[in-house]
Protein backbone atom coordinates (compact mmCIF):
# COMPACT_ATOMS: atom_id res chain seq x y z
CA UNK A 1 0.00 0.00 0.00
CA UNK A 2 1.46 3.52 -0.81
CA UNK A 3 0.63 6.50 1.53
CA UNK A 4 1.18 9.89 -0.54
CA UNK A 5 2.80 12.44 1.40
CA UNK A 6 -0.23 14.84 1.03
CA UNK A 7 -3.19 12.09 -0.33
CA UNK A 8 -5.71 15.17 1.02
CA UNK A 9 -4.55 16.88 -2.37
CA UNK A 10 -5.51 14.21 -4.71
CA UNK A 11 -8.55 13.21 -2.90
CA UNK A 12 -8.01 9.28 -4.15
CA UNK A 13 -7.95 10.44 -8.36
CA UNK A 14 -5.40 7.59 -9.69
CA UNK A 15 -1.88 8.10 -11.05
CA UNK A 16 -1.25 6.80 -14.00
CA UNK A 17 2.32 5.88 -15.81
CA UNK A 18 1.76 8.06 -19.06
CA UNK A 19 3.12 5.98 -22.51
CA UNK A 20 6.19 6.96 -23.74
CA UNK A 21 6.88 9.17 -26.78
CA UNK A 22 7.51 6.33 -29.20
CA UNK A 23 4.15 5.08 -27.79
CA UNK A 24 2.62 7.82 -30.17
CA UNK A 25 0.90 7.03 -33.42
CA UNK A 26 2.79 9.25 -35.16
CA UNK A 27 1.89 9.33 -39.14
CA UNK A 28 -0.10 6.00 -38.21
CA UNK A 29 -2.93 7.88 -36.74
CA UNK A 30 -6.41 6.56 -38.97
CA UNK A 31 -7.24 9.67 -40.43
CA UNK A 32 -9.84 10.47 -42.87
CA UNK A 33 -10.86 13.03 -45.12
CA UNK A 34 -14.34 13.33 -45.13
CA UNK A 35 -14.64 15.17 -49.11
CA UNK A 36 -12.52 12.21 -50.32
CA UNK A 37 -13.88 9.76 -52.65
CA UNK A 38 -13.95 6.87 -51.22
CA UNK A 39 -14.14 7.95 -47.89
CA UNK A 40 -16.85 5.44 -46.50
CA UNK A 41 -15.02 2.72 -47.23
CA UNK A 42 -11.83 4.56 -45.07
CA UNK A 43 -14.30 5.40 -42.24
CA UNK A 44 -15.61 1.25 -41.75
CA UNK A 45 -11.86 0.61 -41.91
CA UNK A 46 -10.76 2.96 -39.18
CA UNK A 47 -13.91 1.99 -37.33
CA UNK A 48 -13.53 -1.95 -37.50
CA UNK A 49 -9.83 -1.24 -36.98
CA UNK A 50 -8.98 1.61 -34.27
CA UNK A 51 -13.12 1.99 -33.20
CA UNK A 52 -11.58 5.77 -33.88
CA UNK A 53 -10.66 8.11 -36.68
CA UNK A 54 -9.22 11.52 -36.77
CA UNK A 55 -11.43 14.03 -38.98
CA UNK A 56 -10.17 16.31 -41.38
CA UNK A 57 -11.74 18.07 -44.26
CA UNK A 58 -14.72 18.35 -42.26
CA UNK A 59 -16.20 21.74 -43.39
CA UNK A 60 -17.09 23.01 -39.18
CA UNK A 61 -15.95 26.67 -38.92
CA UNK A 62 -13.11 28.03 -37.20
CA UNK A 63 -15.49 30.42 -35.67
CA UNK A 64 -17.84 27.47 -34.36
CA UNK A 65 -15.66 25.95 -32.67
CA UNK A 66 -13.42 29.03 -31.62
CA UNK A 67 -16.47 30.59 -30.13
CA UNK A 68 -17.50 27.70 -27.70
CA UNK A 69 -13.87 27.26 -26.23
CA UNK A 70 -13.60 30.30 -25.28
CA UNK A 71 -17.29 30.48 -23.73
CA UNK A 72 -16.27 27.10 -21.88
CA UNK A 73 -12.76 28.72 -20.60
CA UNK A 74 -14.66 31.96 -19.38
CA UNK A 75 -16.90 29.41 -17.33
CA UNK A 76 -14.38 27.68 -15.75
CA UNK A 77 -11.93 30.71 -15.31
CA UNK A 78 -14.84 32.12 -13.38
CA UNK A 79 -15.16 32.34 -9.20
CA UNK A 80 -15.27 28.37 -7.65
CA UNK A 81 -18.70 29.54 -6.32
CA UNK A 82 -20.48 30.68 -9.48
CA UNK A 83 -19.19 27.38 -11.07
CA UNK A 84 -21.16 25.40 -8.32
CA UNK A 85 -24.49 27.43 -8.64
CA UNK A 86 -24.74 25.17 -11.84
CA UNK A 87 -23.72 21.63 -10.18
CA UNK A 88 -23.61 19.18 -8.75
CA UNK A 89 -23.64 17.49 -12.12
CA UNK A 90 -26.86 15.29 -11.55
CA UNK A 91 -25.75 13.87 -14.18
CA UNK A 92 -26.35 17.49 -16.05
CA UNK A 93 -24.68 20.38 -14.88
CA UNK A 94 -21.22 21.27 -13.45
CA UNK A 95 -19.09 18.75 -11.89
CA UNK A 96 -15.78 18.72 -10.99
CA UNK A 97 -13.60 15.58 -9.91
CA UNK A 98 -16.73 13.37 -9.46
CA UNK A 99 -17.34 11.40 -12.60
CA UNK A 100 -20.69 9.62 -13.26
CA UNK A 101 -22.05 7.82 -10.70
CA UNK A 102 -19.64 5.04 -9.65
CA UNK A 103 -17.42 6.97 -7.32
CA UNK A 104 -14.92 7.72 -10.16
CA UNK A 105 -12.82 10.87 -9.65
CA UNK A 106 -10.87 12.57 -11.84
CA UNK A 107 -8.21 15.67 -12.07
CA UNK A 108 -11.18 17.41 -13.78
CA UNK A 109 -14.14 19.86 -14.08
CA UNK A 110 -17.07 19.48 -16.42
CA UNK A 111 -20.01 20.60 -17.33
CA UNK A 112 -22.73 18.41 -19.22
CA UNK A 113 -25.72 19.56 -20.78
CA UNK A 114 -28.54 17.51 -22.67
CA UNK A 115 -29.43 18.50 -26.24
CA UNK A 116 -33.07 17.98 -27.15
CA UNK A 117 -33.51 18.21 -30.94
CA UNK A 118 -30.95 20.46 -32.84
CA UNK A 119 -30.46 22.58 -29.45
CA UNK A 120 -29.73 22.68 -25.81
CA UNK A 121 -32.33 21.28 -23.68
CA UNK A 122 -34.49 23.91 -21.73
CA UNK A 123 -34.34 21.85 -18.82
CA UNK A 124 -30.35 21.66 -17.75
CA UNK A 125 -29.76 25.31 -18.59
CA UNK A 126 -26.35 26.61 -19.99
CA UNK A 127 -24.70 28.71 -17.56
CA UNK A 128 -25.09 31.70 -19.48
CA UNK A 129 -27.04 32.83 -23.39
CA UNK A 130 -23.68 33.68 -25.07
CA UNK A 131 -22.72 29.81 -24.10
CA UNK A 132 -25.79 28.41 -24.85
CA UNK A 133 -25.92 30.33 -28.17
CA UNK A 134 -22.10 29.25 -29.18
CA UNK A 135 -23.38 25.58 -28.25
CA UNK A 136 -26.31 25.51 -29.96
CA UNK A 137 -24.35 26.83 -33.30
CA UNK A 138 -21.55 23.56 -32.10
CA UNK A 139 -24.35 21.27 -31.76
CA UNK A 140 -25.75 21.80 -35.22
CA UNK A 141 -22.19 21.00 -36.92
CA UNK A 142 -22.11 18.32 -34.40
CA UNK A 143 -24.72 16.58 -35.47
CA UNK A 144 -24.04 17.64 -39.67
CA UNK A 145 -20.89 15.63 -39.06
CA UNK A 146 -22.73 12.97 -37.14
CA UNK A 147 -24.79 12.25 -40.02
CA UNK A 148 -21.80 12.18 -42.51
CA UNK A 149 -20.33 9.73 -40.80
CA UNK A 150 -23.21 7.65 -39.73
CA UNK A 151 -24.18 7.73 -43.31
CA UNK A 152 -20.90 6.02 -44.50
CA UNK A 153 -21.10 3.76 -41.78
CA UNK A 154 -24.21 2.44 -43.42
CA UNK A 155 -23.16 2.57 -46.94
CA UNK A 156 -19.41 1.56 -46.32
CA UNK A 157 -21.39 -1.96 -44.24
CA UNK A 158 -24.00 -2.09 -47.48
CA UNK A 159 -26.77 -1.24 -45.40
CA UNK A 160 -29.75 0.05 -46.54
CA UNK A 161 -31.13 2.98 -46.17
CA UNK A 162 -28.13 4.84 -46.06
CA UNK A 163 -29.70 6.79 -43.19
CA UNK A 164 -30.41 3.80 -40.78
CA UNK A 165 -28.39 4.70 -37.80
CA UNK A 166 -28.09 8.40 -38.70
CA UNK A 167 -32.06 8.98 -38.38
CA UNK A 168 -31.78 7.03 -34.69
CA UNK A 169 -29.22 9.89 -33.62
CA UNK A 170 -30.13 13.11 -35.51
CA UNK A 171 -32.96 11.75 -37.53
CA UNK A 172 -36.02 15.16 -37.93
CA UNK A 173 -38.12 14.49 -35.06
CA UNK A 174 -35.63 11.70 -33.29
CA UNK A 175 -36.21 12.39 -29.96
CA UNK A 176 -32.65 11.12 -29.08
CA UNK A 177 -30.65 11.06 -26.40
CA UNK A 178 -27.42 13.50 -27.18
CA UNK A 179 -25.52 15.03 -24.66
CA UNK A 180 -22.88 17.80 -25.43
CA UNK A 181 -19.81 17.61 -22.46
CA UNK A 182 -17.07 20.32 -22.15
CA UNK A 183 -14.11 19.19 -19.78
CA UNK A 184 -11.40 21.17 -18.55
CA UNK A 185 -8.22 19.49 -17.18
CA UNK A 186 -6.25 21.85 -14.99
CA UNK A 187 -2.47 21.17 -15.04
CA UNK A 188 -1.12 18.62 -13.15
CA UNK A 189 -0.31 20.10 -9.35
CA UNK A 190 3.72 21.28 -9.39
CA UNK A 191 4.38 19.16 -5.99
CA UNK A 192 3.49 16.34 -7.43
CA UNK A 193 5.52 16.78 -10.99
CA UNK A 194 8.48 16.95 -8.71
CA UNK A 195 7.94 13.91 -6.85
CA UNK A 196 6.78 11.68 -9.89
CA UNK A 197 8.57 12.75 -13.27
CA UNK A 198 6.62 9.92 -15.08
CA UNK A 199 3.70 9.74 -13.55
CA UNK A 200 0.17 12.13 -13.95
CA UNK A 201 -3.18 11.85 -12.49
CA UNK A 202 -5.80 10.80 -14.48
CA UNK A 203 -8.02 13.53 -15.77
CA UNK A 204 -11.18 11.44 -17.00
CA UNK A 205 -10.31 7.02 -16.30
CA UNK A 206 -10.17 4.63 -19.04
CA UNK A 207 -13.65 4.17 -20.47
CA UNK A 208 -15.46 3.21 -23.57
CA UNK A 209 -19.13 5.96 -24.93
CA UNK A 210 -22.16 3.97 -24.61
CA UNK A 211 -23.57 5.76 -27.54
CA UNK A 212 -23.41 5.23 -31.15
CA UNK A 213 -20.86 7.85 -31.83
CA UNK A 214 -18.98 10.44 -30.02
CA UNK A 215 -17.41 13.39 -31.37
CA UNK A 216 -14.06 14.84 -29.85
CA UNK A 217 -12.47 18.58 -30.22
CA UNK A 218 -9.57 19.30 -27.84
CA UNK A 219 -7.13 22.34 -27.75
CA UNK A 220 -3.53 21.98 -28.49
CA UNK A 221 -2.86 20.11 -24.73
CA UNK A 222 -2.13 16.59 -25.17
CA UNK A 223 -3.63 13.90 -22.71
CA UNK A 224 -5.96 11.85 -24.74
CA UNK A 225 -4.96 7.87 -24.58
CA UNK A 226 -6.04 5.31 -26.80
CA UNK A 227 -6.43 1.69 -26.17
CA UNK A 228 -5.05 -0.41 -29.24
CA UNK A 229 -7.10 -3.45 -29.66
CA UNK A 230 -4.85 -6.73 -29.93
CA UNK A 231 -7.37 -8.69 -28.04
CA UNK A 232 -8.72 -5.98 -25.29
CA UNK A 233 -11.60 -8.31 -23.56
CA UNK A 234 -8.30 -10.14 -22.20
CA UNK A 235 -6.94 -6.63 -21.07
CA UNK A 236 -4.17 -7.14 -24.18
CA UNK A 237 -4.43 -3.64 -25.39
CA UNK A 238 -1.55 -0.79 -25.02
CA UNK A 239 -1.89 2.82 -25.18
CA UNK A 240 -0.41 5.35 -26.85
CA UNK A 241 -0.89 8.97 -26.82
CA UNK A 242 -2.88 10.85 -29.30
CA UNK A 243 -1.55 14.43 -30.51
CA UNK A 244 -3.28 16.73 -29.86
CA UNK A 245 -4.72 19.17 -33.39
CA UNK A 246 -6.97 21.60 -32.48
CA UNK A 247 -8.37 21.65 -36.25
CA UNK A 248 -9.40 18.54 -36.30
CA UNK A 249 -12.27 16.11 -34.92
CA UNK A 250 -11.92 12.59 -33.47
CA UNK A 251 -14.81 10.69 -33.98
CA UNK A 252 -14.72 7.45 -31.46
CA UNK A 253 -17.33 3.87 -31.73
CA UNK A 254 -19.41 3.98 -29.07
CA UNK A 255 -20.74 0.39 -27.65
CA UNK A 256 -23.97 1.10 -28.94
CA UNK A 257 -22.39 1.24 -32.85
CA UNK A 258 -20.32 -2.13 -31.68
CA UNK A 259 -23.97 -4.27 -30.87
CA UNK A 260 -25.28 -3.05 -34.22
CA UNK A 261 -22.37 -3.87 -36.61
CA UNK A 262 -22.58 -7.29 -34.36
CA UNK A 263 -18.76 -6.40 -32.85
CA UNK A 264 -17.59 -5.33 -36.72
CA UNK A 265 -16.57 -2.03 -35.43
CA UNK A 266 -15.62 -1.60 -31.53
CA UNK A 267 -15.95 0.67 -29.37
CA UNK A 268 -12.54 1.54 -27.85
CA UNK A 269 -11.35 2.37 -24.76
CA UNK A 270 -9.89 5.86 -24.36
CA UNK A 271 -8.79 7.89 -20.92
CA UNK A 272 -7.54 11.21 -20.28
CA UNK A 273 -3.66 11.92 -17.88
CA UNK A 274 -3.80 15.56 -16.46
CA UNK A 275 -0.87 17.31 -18.29
CA UNK A 276 2.17 18.90 -16.49
CA UNK A 277 2.05 22.16 -18.08
CA UNK A 278 -1.07 23.24 -19.83
CA UNK A 279 -4.69 22.98 -19.44
CA UNK A 280 -6.50 20.92 -21.88
CA UNK A 281 -9.93 22.21 -22.65
CA UNK A 282 -12.06 19.67 -24.69
CA UNK A 283 -15.53 19.58 -26.13
CA UNK A 284 -17.17 15.89 -26.92
CA UNK A 285 -20.79 15.54 -28.76
CA UNK A 286 -22.13 12.08 -27.58
CA UNK A 287 -24.88 10.79 -30.11
CA UNK A 288 -27.39 8.08 -28.56
CA UNK A 289 -30.44 7.20 -29.78
CA UNK A 290 -33.94 7.44 -28.91
CA UNK A 291 -34.59 5.52 -25.08
CA UNK A 292 -37.36 2.73 -27.09
CA UNK A 293 -34.34 1.96 -29.58
CA UNK A 294 -33.80 -1.51 -29.38
CA UNK A 295 -29.96 -1.93 -29.12
CA UNK A 296 -29.79 -5.07 -31.54
CA UNK A 297 -27.27 -5.92 -34.35
CA UNK A 298 -28.76 -4.89 -37.96
CA UNK A 299 -30.50 -7.77 -39.44
CA UNK A 300 -29.09 -7.10 -42.56
CA UNK A 301 -25.78 -7.43 -41.21
CA UNK A 302 -26.74 -11.19 -39.57
CA UNK A 303 -27.78 -12.00 -43.10
CA UNK A 304 -25.69 -10.83 -45.32
CA UNK A 305 -23.93 -12.75 -47.23
CA UNK A 306 -25.81 -15.82 -46.19
CA UNK A 307 -26.06 -18.12 -49.01
CA UNK A 308 -29.18 -20.59 -49.56
CA UNK A 309 -29.62 -23.63 -46.75
CA UNK A 310 -26.71 -21.42 -44.80
CA UNK A 311 -27.39 -20.16 -41.14
CA UNK A 312 -27.53 -16.42 -40.40
CA UNK A 313 -25.25 -14.63 -38.09
CA UNK A 314 -26.18 -15.37 -34.97
CA UNK A 315 -26.44 -12.26 -32.32
CA UNK A 316 -23.30 -11.70 -30.48
CA UNK A 317 -25.30 -9.65 -27.93
CA UNK A 318 -27.87 -10.10 -25.21
CA UNK A 319 -31.01 -7.31 -26.91
CA UNK A 320 -31.81 -4.43 -24.82
CA UNK A 321 -33.32 -0.88 -25.40
CA UNK A 322 -31.27 2.27 -25.04
CA UNK A 323 -33.49 3.42 -21.87
CA UNK A 324 -32.49 -0.04 -20.25
CA UNK A 325 -29.15 0.52 -20.47
CA UNK A 326 -29.12 3.66 -18.65
CA UNK A 327 -31.33 2.29 -15.84
CA UNK A 328 -30.08 -1.55 -15.67
CA UNK A 329 -26.43 -0.81 -16.66
CA UNK A 330 -26.58 -3.16 -19.45
CA UNK A 331 -23.65 -1.82 -21.55
CA UNK A 332 -21.42 -2.31 -18.45
CA UNK A 333 -21.13 -5.81 -20.11
CA UNK A 334 -18.78 -3.74 -22.84
CA UNK A 335 -17.96 -0.59 -21.07
CA UNK A 336 -15.34 -0.65 -18.43
CA UNK A 337 -14.32 2.24 -16.12
CA UNK A 338 -11.13 0.58 -14.36
CA UNK A 339 -10.75 1.05 -11.00
CA UNK A 340 -6.96 1.66 -11.13
CA UNK A 341 -5.38 -0.66 -8.46
CA UNK A 342 -2.52 -0.65 -6.61
CA UNK A 343 -0.04 -2.82 -9.16
CA UNK A 344 -1.02 -0.13 -11.98
CA UNK A 345 -0.12 2.84 -9.96
CA UNK A 346 3.72 3.67 -10.89
CA UNK A 347 6.23 2.52 -9.34
CA UNK A 348 8.22 5.46 -8.42
CA UNK A 349 5.23 5.19 -5.89
CA UNK A 350 5.52 1.71 -4.99
CA UNK A 351 9.57 1.77 -4.54
C1 LIG B 1 -17.59 7.20 -15.30
C2 LIG B 1 -18.57 7.36 -16.16
C3 LIG B 1 -19.03 8.68 -16.64
C4 LIG B 1 -19.94 8.33 -17.76
C5 LIG B 1 -20.58 7.07 -17.26
C6 LIG B 1 -19.37 6.28 -16.79
C7 LIG B 1 -18.64 5.71 -18.04
C8 LIG B 1 -18.89 6.52 -19.28
C9 LIG B 1 -19.13 8.02 -19.05
C10 LIG B 1 -19.99 8.60 -20.14
C11 LIG B 1 -19.23 8.92 -21.41
C12 LIG B 1 -20.27 9.43 -22.41
C13 LIG B 1 -21.16 10.55 -21.82
C14 LIG B 1 -21.73 10.09 -20.49
C15 LIG B 1 -22.77 11.09 -19.99
C16 LIG B 1 -22.22 8.71 -20.67
O1 LIG B 1 -23.34 8.39 -21.04
O2 LIG B 1 -21.17 7.83 -20.42
C17 LIG B 1 -20.59 9.84 -19.54
C18 LIG B 1 -20.97 9.42 -18.13
C19 LIG B 1 -21.01 10.58 -17.15
O3 LIG B 1 -20.32 11.57 -17.32
O4 LIG B 1 -21.77 10.50 -16.21
O1 LIG C 1 -11.15 15.09 -22.86
C1 LIG C 1 -10.99 14.21 -23.67
O2 LIG C 1 -10.16 14.26 -24.55
C2 LIG C 1 -11.86 12.96 -23.62
C3 LIG C 1 -13.12 13.17 -22.82
C4 LIG C 1 -13.93 11.94 -22.65
O3 LIG C 1 -13.50 10.83 -22.89
C5 LIG C 1 -15.32 12.08 -22.17
O4 LIG C 1 -15.73 13.21 -21.85
O5 LIG C 1 -16.04 11.04 -22.15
Amino acid sequence: MVVLAKPAALEQISLVRSPSVEDNFGAGLPVVDLAADGAAGEVVRACERFGFFKVVSHGVGEGVVGRLEAEAVRFFASPQAAKDAHGPASPFGYGSKRIGRNGDMGWLEYLLLAIDGASLSRSSPAPSSSLRDAANKYVGAMRGMARTVLEMVAEGLGVAPRGALADMVVGDGAASDQILRLNHYPPCPPLLQNLMPNCSPTGFGEHTDPQLISILHSNSTSGLQVALHHDADAGDHQWVTVPPDPASFLVIVGDSLQVMTNGRMRSVRHRVVANKLKSRVSMIYFGGPPLEQRIAPLRQLLVAGVGDGEEEEQSRYEEFTWGESHKENKLAIIYIIKKISAETLCSDLLA
